[in-house]
């Protein structure tokens, strides 16, 4: 798929603070790349930098070949063709959902206009709540409204910062599902920000990892996550288990079972399971090990148990709910290798 924004080496500071720190980001034709990463490390001052609401220091942007931000170039945001939908939505509490979807439609004739609206409100399904102020509508709808919006002149690139972060845990996942599918069925090129790892892995074709002002890794959803390439990369994705592991032939092991080698041996290696990497067995194997359970913690799909390995180790596990566990009871576990990342 060929690449719709070229990001080539972006910098910019504040008061010597580097904020982006030579960021290179390509966005492909039609994808969604979440940006993911801790409070603080630049992704939405990255996004200020593609949008043109701020200045780069360093570096280019370019759009379809054509330079955005530059040395001595700055297309200014209303002429770089693109969208903006922020936290809070930042609509107009003063004109109907009708007239903030048209905002920025003056240009079209009357009737032209009108066409567009409609078509974007059957879009976002609101098409009943045309005439209403966004202060009767639900956050959802509200977040739906400003998802419009930013459509209407059909941008070349949707820019999200945060977009669901106002949103009840309930409604959440909801308003993602729509969104997703809106942006896909509309064949719309999209960066969001994002410090939730769930919402990243679940909602982006790309993702680009971020920590303090560079971009850290770039992949698939599935890449990064069985594939961090550090353990700051790993962390960012979901919950881990931090671990010492050993090279022993051509396997690794660890308090909680072996696994087979991966990389190249080393003395020292960290294993980084995630919590979904333990299977409980029946029996013992070569690849088990025999763990207490110190805490257990029922989430009906699952359980959430802290295991503690023969040599002290101690790892969060979530395991089956179908079989019964009480703390004090030692149960045989194995890794599973796809879910383990060794460093
Ligand atoms: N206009 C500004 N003036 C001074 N410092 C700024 C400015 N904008 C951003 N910063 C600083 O740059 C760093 C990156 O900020 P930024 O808002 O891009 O982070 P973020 O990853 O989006 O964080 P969050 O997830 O908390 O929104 C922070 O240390 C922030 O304080």
């Amino acid at each position: 798929m060929p690449a719709l924004l070229e990001i080539t080496d972006v910098k910019r500071a504040f008061g010597g603070h580097k904020a982006v720190d030579g960021v290179s980001l390509s966005l492909n034709e039609g994808e969604i790349t979440c940006l993911l990463g801790p409070s603080g490390c630049g992704k939405s001052t990255l996004l200020r930098l593609i949008s043109g609401l701020e200045t780069i220091e360093g570096g280019t942007i370019a759009a379809n070949g054509v330079v955005l931000s530059g040395k001595g170039i700055h297309v200014p945001p209303e002429k770089r063709d693109m969208g903006f939908v922020f936290q809070d939505y930042a609509l107009f509490p003063h004109l109907s959902v009708r007239d903030n979807i048209g905002f920025g439609l003056k240009h079209l004739s009357v009737a032209e206009r009108d066409e567009r609206i409609n078509s974007l409100l059957a879009t976002v399904r609101l098409s009943d709540k045309a005439k209403l102020y966004p202060s009767s509508l639900s956050g959802g709808e509200q977040q739906r409204i400003a998802l419009a919006r930013a459509l209407a002149r059909h941008p070349r690139l949707i820019l999200l910062d945060e977009p669901f972060s106002g949103l009840d845990a309930h409604l959440k996942s909801e308003v993602r599902e729509a969104t997703l599918n809106i942006l896909e069925t509309t064949g719309t090129t999209a960066i969001m920000v994002t410090h939730d790892a769930e919402e990243a892995l679940s909602m982006g074709h790309a993702l680009a990892l971020m920590n303090e002002g560079k971009i850290i890794q770039t992949g698939t959803p599935e890449e990064c996550y069985f594939n961090p390439a550090s353990l700051v990369a790993a962390r960012l994705l979901g919950e881990t288990n931090l671990v010492p592991g050993k090279h022993m032939g051509d396997h690794i092991t660890s308090g909680f079972g072996s696994i087979p080698a991966k990389g190249p041996a080393a003395i020292k290696l960290t294993l980084c399971i995630r919590p979904e990497a333990f299977v409980v067995e029946d029996a013992a194997t070569d690849l088990t090990s025999e763990v207490l359970v110190t805490a257990y913690r029922y989430h009906g799909a699952y359980c959430d148990l802290v295991l503690k390995a023969p040599n002290g180790d101690e790892a969060h596990a979530h395991v089956s709910s179908l079989r019964p566990y009480t703390v004090g009871q030692t149960v045989h576990v194995r890794l599973e290798p796809k879910l383990v990342s060794v460093f």
